[in-house]
């Protein structure tokens, strides 16, 4: 029987074969932040030892960090305390810490790609449930937990049970509006938030490889938000064409021997999935949640769903939680509804073409008298080719606040928060209740739509800009 890709990938990482499923797996690249890096790095050396390749580690700054123009690492006592213990660990032990300022640092997951530090075929590993981002370049990339990232580091090995495999497929040319982030979320509409459990899930279709690399990790990213621990897209000449010349890939002859392999990285065509999902892309609106959780999910000229029509009294009570945490009335066209911040940032929409398509939408038009609009990018390296090409200024003009690299409002774990009450559009990839600070209110969205949004002063329909 033919092997999927998350076969070959993961048939090519086992150092021991446990039985029962699990193995030993070698993990090929381990990614600190500034929450879950400090206590993996104290506990390897509580213990005594050291990580093993320290050289495989990398370490950034992102959760606690503030986005304030002209902020240092130092902006608040506990952003303070959580970046300096990050610091001081990594250098001791010989990891690569990106500081704030310097190219390099910003959203591990936005990093990671950029840096050429993931590459088609690797392992990758984080303990943050977002990894599954870094798939969009064909790598085996899943969240860890605590001990699982003291024992990565440690001995650069994971025991891990191979997992069920899904493939998705988007076929069509998604119409105008509609982007990688609308195809995440209404997958997981359709499908909700546990479809993907135990599962890997391969993106494949006429609408994923017409994706560039950056959408490509856009998609990635929602994967752990229909439940899945990594999404995977197949690399091809897209993604050789975004590693080549970054600072971490191979070089030269190296990089041209690297693509030889990486071309070999595609699933057989007599390849068996225990799952499989066919999604027309002519059926993707761009889409927004309502609710609080990712599957809460409608088309932009959609109307909030009635509790009425739940199928049973827990899923009505559900909904009608949802709706009274955000304030919405059933029945009524989400859009009109009105907003008070909008955010553009997070791992899921922080990238420079997620920034060119927001400044797109906001050039030579105003913010809405009331709102709060924030452009937060994933890296000092999305911040520094933006500014380069001047969309700092037409954000600025428009009346948006440009901001300094980090997850900021995504998870307001830096003291960044929306106001309890308020609503949010937000490019991020969660709207749990009190995700953007206590009682705010989050809708998710693409960077058209938060862009649409914050100069309506309401949700609005991008196709209407
Ligand atoms: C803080 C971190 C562990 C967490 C995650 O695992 O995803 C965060 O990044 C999030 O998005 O909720
Ligand atoms: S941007 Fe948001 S989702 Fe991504 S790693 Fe940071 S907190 Fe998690």
């Amino acid at each position: 029987m033919g092997r999927t890709l998350f076969d070959k990938l993961w048939d090519s990482h086992v150092v021991r074969d446990l039985g029962d499923g699990w193995a030993l797996l070698h993990v090929d690249r381990i990614l600190l932040h500034d929450l879950s890096g400090p206590p993996a790095l104290a506990e390897v050396a509580r213990r005594g030892g050291a990580p093993s390749r320290p050289e495989l580690a990398f370490a950034t700054p992102d959760h606690a960090v503030s986005s304030a123009p002209a902020r240092s690492g130092y902006t608040s006592p506990t952003g303070a305390r959580l970046y300096a213990e990050l610091r001081d660990h990594a250098r001791a032990a010989g990891v690569r810490f990106f500081d704030v300022g310097e190219p390099g640092q910003g959203i591990v997951h936005v990093m990671g790609p950029e840096l050429g530090i993931v590459l088609p075929g690797l392992t990758v590993v984080c303990g943050d449930s977002h990894t599954c981002t870094n798939g969009g370049l064909g790598a085996l990339a899943f969240g860890i937990g605590s001990s699982e990232s003291t024992h990565a580091l440690a001995t650069q090995t994971l025991r891990q049970q191979k997992l069920r495999r899904m493939r998705v497929r988007f076929e069509g040319t998604p119409a105008r509006g509609v982007s990688a982030k609308d195809m995440a979320l209404h997958l997981i509409g359709r499908l909700g938030t546990a479809a993907g459990v135990g599962y890997a899930i391969e993106y494949a279709g006429s609408a994923v490889r017409a994706m560039g690399v950056e959408a490509r990790l856009t998609l990635c990213n929602l994967t752990v938000e229909l439940g899945a621990k990594c999404g995977i897209v197949a690399p091809d000449d897209t993604t050789f064409e975004y590693l080549r010349g970054r600072p971490y890939a191979p070089q030269g002859a190296d990089f041209d021997a690297a693509v030889a392999d990486w071309r070999a990285l595609v699933g057989d065509a007599d390849a068996v999935f225990d799952r499989e999902v066919l999604v027309d892309v002519a059926d993707v609106a761009p889409t927004i949640t309502w609710g609080t959780s990712p599957e809460q999910a409608i088309a932009i000229d959609g109307v909030v769903p009635d509790p009425a029509g739940a199928a049973d009294a827990a899923t009505r009570a559900e909904l009608q939680a949802a709706l009274d945490y955000m304030g919405l009335v059933p029945g009524r066209r989400i859009v009109g509804t009105p907003v008070d911040w909008v955010f553009i940032g997070s791992c899921a929409n922080s990238r420079l073409a997620d920034l060119r398509d927001a400044a797109e939408v906001v050039r030579g038009h105003r913010v809405a008298a009331g709102v709060t609009a924030w452009v937060v990018p994933g890296s000092e390296a999305v911040k520094r080719a933006a500014e380069a090409e001047g969309l700092d200024r037409v954000f600025e003009a428009s009346g948006f606040h440009w901001r300094e690299p980090g997850c900021s409002l995504c998870v307001a774990a830096n003291g960044e928060r929306v106001p309890a009450g308020a609503r949010a559009v937000s490019t991020s990839n969660r709207n749990f209740v009190g995700r953007q600070g206590p009682g705010a209110r989050t809708h998710l969205a693409s960077p058209v739509v938060a862009a649409a949004a914050a100069l309506r002063g309401a949700i609005a329909d991008p196709r209407e800009f």
